[in-house]
C-alpha cells in the first residue's frame, strides 16, 4: 500500500519534533513544499494525512463525504465526551444536528426574524464602545460577551450584563481554552504529553474549564426543567427537553439530557471566539488602512447616512464593507484547519492509500493563501472582491466556514453578524491607534483559533 508521503518519524513520538519546531503556519506549509498537497504524519500512534488546496478538499470532504465526515477521538473531542454535534459521530451525530438546526430556525437563528435582536445586541455594544470616550481601550472582553448573547439568547432565552460577574468569568474561561495552542496541535493527538506532571500542555486545566462551562449550563438547565410549559416553549432548552418528554417511552432515545448539555457547550464555544475574533482582525486591518476605512465610511454614508444603524438589507447596496468582511474572513484565517476529520475506511486517493481511522486535517490555511485564488495573498486587499462595476464577485473562494457535511452549523447567523457589527461600528466611530502610537502589529496567536495578539484602539464618535 501506498501512503502519503511525509517526514520519517522517529520512534514513539513520531513526527512531534517536527511540530513543535516553531511557528506551525510555516512547518505545516513547509511540508506541503516538501511533500505535496496530501502529506501525512505520525504522532504517537495516530496517522494524521494533512489535505491541502481548493479541489483536493472538496473532492475529499464533499465528493467522498460518506468516508471523511466522522470524528477521531482525540483530545478536543473528548472532552464534549462524543455526543452533541461538534465532538459526534455516525446516526448520533446526524440526528442531533438535525434536529438542532431545524429547531434553532425555528427561532431565527441566522433569519431575518432575527435580526432586530442581534442589532439591539450591536446597539449596547455601541453605546459601550461610546462610553470610553474616544480614549484607547482593548475590545476583546465586551465584544465576546455580546456576541455569545446573540446564541444565548435563542438557547437559554436571555441576554446577560456585560457587567454580570459569572457571565464574565464564564467567558473569561473560553478565551482561556480558546488561547491554548495545545489544543490543536501535539497534546490533541499525542496522549502521553497530558501525563507528563506539572501539566506543561494545560491538559488538566482545560477538562477543569470545560467542567466549569458545562456546570454553568447545567444550572441553566435544571432552572427550564422546573418551570417548563410544553404549551409555552421560550427557547431552544425547552423545545430539546420537550423532545426528551416525548421521546421517554424508546428505549434507544438519543434526545437525552447529556446531549442537550453538550450541544449547548458546542453552540457557546463554536459560536463566540470565532466571530468576536473575526470582527477584532476586521478592526485590526482597518487601524492599519485607513484608506480602506475611509473608503468603507463613505459608502455606509452614501447609502444609509447616519440617521439610522445598517440593516440587512442594505447588504446588497454596500458591496465595498462586505468586499472588507469577506478579506477579513479569508486574512484572519480564524479556523486554519478547520476540526479534524476521520477517514472511517480506507481512502483510496491520487494513487495513494488514506488508512482507515487515521485523521483527516482540512487544511483550510492552503486556500486561504492560495496565490492563483488570491494574488499577492498576504496583502489586505477588498477590492479582490469587486469586480470592474464594483460588484461582489469570488465570495465561493473563500472557505472559512469549511465545507462538506460538517459545514459550519453557524454561517448564517456569523455572516449576520459580521455585517451588522463591523457596519455599524464603522457607520459610529472612527478607529485610530491610541494616541501618539502606530497602528497594532498585525500578528496572531494560533490556538483553537487564530487571534490577534491584544491591542488597543480608540474608537472616536463620529458624530
Ligand atoms: C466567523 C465565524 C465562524 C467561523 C469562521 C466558523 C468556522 C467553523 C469551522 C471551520 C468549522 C469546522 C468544520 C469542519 O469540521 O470541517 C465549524 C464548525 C461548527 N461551527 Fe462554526 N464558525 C463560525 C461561527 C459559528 C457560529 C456563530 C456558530 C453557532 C452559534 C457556529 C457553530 C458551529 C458548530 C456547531 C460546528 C460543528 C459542526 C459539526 O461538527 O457538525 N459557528 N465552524
Amino acid at each position: 500500500t501506498h501512503y502519503p508521503p511525509g517526514p520519517t518519524p522517529f520512534p514513539i513520538i513520531g513526527n512531534f519534533h517536527t511540530l513543535v519546531k516553531g511557528d506551525l503556519f510555516k512547518v505545516m506549509r513547509g511540508l506541503r513544499k516538501e511533500y505535496g498537497d496530501i502529506f501525512s504524519l505520525s504522532l504517537g500512534k495516530q496517522w494524521v494525512t494533512v489535505v491541502n488546496g481548493n479541489e483536493n478538499l472538496r473532492e475529499l470532504l464533499v465528493k467522498r463525504a460518506d468516508v471523511t465526515t466522522d470524528r477521531p477521538s482525540c483530545f478536543v473531542f473528548r472532552q464534549g465526551k462524543n455526543k452533541g454535534i461538534v465532538s459526534a459521530s455516525g446516526s448520533s451525530w446526524k440526528q442531533q444536528r438535525a434536529f438542532a438546526v431545524s429547531k434553532l430556525r425555528d427561532f431565527g437563528f441566522g433569519k431575518r426574524s432575527f435580526e432586530s435582536s442581534v442589532s439591539e445586541e450591536v446597539e449596547q455594544l455601541c453605546n459601550l464602545v461610546n462610553s470610553y470616550n474616544g480614549k484607547a481601550f482593548d475590545i476583546s472582553g465586551i465584544i465576546h460577551t455580546s456576541i455569545s448573547n446573540n446564541v444565548m439568547s435563542i438557547t437559554v432565552g436571555r441576554r446577560f450584563d456585560y457587567d454580570d460577574p459569572k457571565f464574565q468569568q464564564f467567558v473569561y474561561l473560553l478565551n482561556e481554552n480558546a488561547k491554548n495552542s495545545a489544543l490543536v496541535g501535539p497534546l490533541n493527538f499525542a496522549p502521553f504529553l497530558r501525563k507528563i506532571p506539572g501539566d506543561p500542555f494545560g491538559a488538566k486545566q482545560i477538562s477543569n474549564n470545560v467542567r466549569q462551562t458545562f456546570q454553568f449550563f447545567r444550572t441553566e438547565i435544571n432552572e427550564h426543567e422546573k418551570t417548563l410549559d410544553t404549551d409555552n416553549l421560550r427557547d431552544f432548552i425547552d423545545v430539546y427537553l420537550k423532545e426528551i418528554k416525548n421521546q421517554e417511552e424508546e428505549e434507544t432515545s438519543e434526545f437525552t439530557a447529556g446531549q442537550l448539555l453538550t450541544i449547548m457547550a458546542d453552540l457557546f464555544v463554536a459560536g463566540t471566539e470565532t466571530t468576536a475574533t473575526t470582527i477584532r482582525w476586521a478592526i485590526m486591518y482597518l487601524l492599519n488602512n485607513m484608506d480602506i476605512q475611509k473608503k468603507m465610511c463613505k459608502e455606509i454614508e452614501d447609502v444609509i447616512g447616519s440617521g439610522r444603524p445598517p440593516c440587512m438589507s442594505d447588504k446588497p447596496n454596500l458591496p465595498y464593507c462586505e468586499a472588507v468582511i469577506l478579506e477579513s474572513l479569508r486574512l484572519g484565517n480564524v479556523v486554519p484547519y478547520a476540526l479534524p476529520h476521520k477517514a472511517s475506511d480506507d481512502i483510496v486517493y491520487k494513487g495513494f492509500t488514506i488508512p482507515k481511522d487515521s485523521i483527516i486535517l482540512p487544511s483550510l490555511d492552503s486556500v486561504a493563501f492560495d496565490e492563483k485564488l488570491f494574488p499577492d495573498a498576504h496583502s489586505f486587499k477588498p477590492e479582490r472582491f469587486l469586480d470592474e462595476n464594483g460588484r461582489l464577485c469570488g465570495q465561493d473562494k473563500v472557505l472559512s466556514f469549511s465545507l462538506g457535511r460538517r459545514v459550519c452549523l453557524g454561517e448564517a447567523l456569523a455572516r449576520m453578524e459580521l455585517f451588522l457589527y463591523i457596519t455599524s461600528l464603522v457607520q459610529r466611530f472612527e478607529f485610530l491607534p491610541p494616541e501618539g502610537k502606530n497602528p497594532p502589529v498585525i500578528k496572531g496567536n494560533l490556538g483553537v483559533t487564530y487571534c490577534p495578539k491584544a491591542f488597543e484602539f480608540r474608537a472616536v464618535s463620529r458624530s
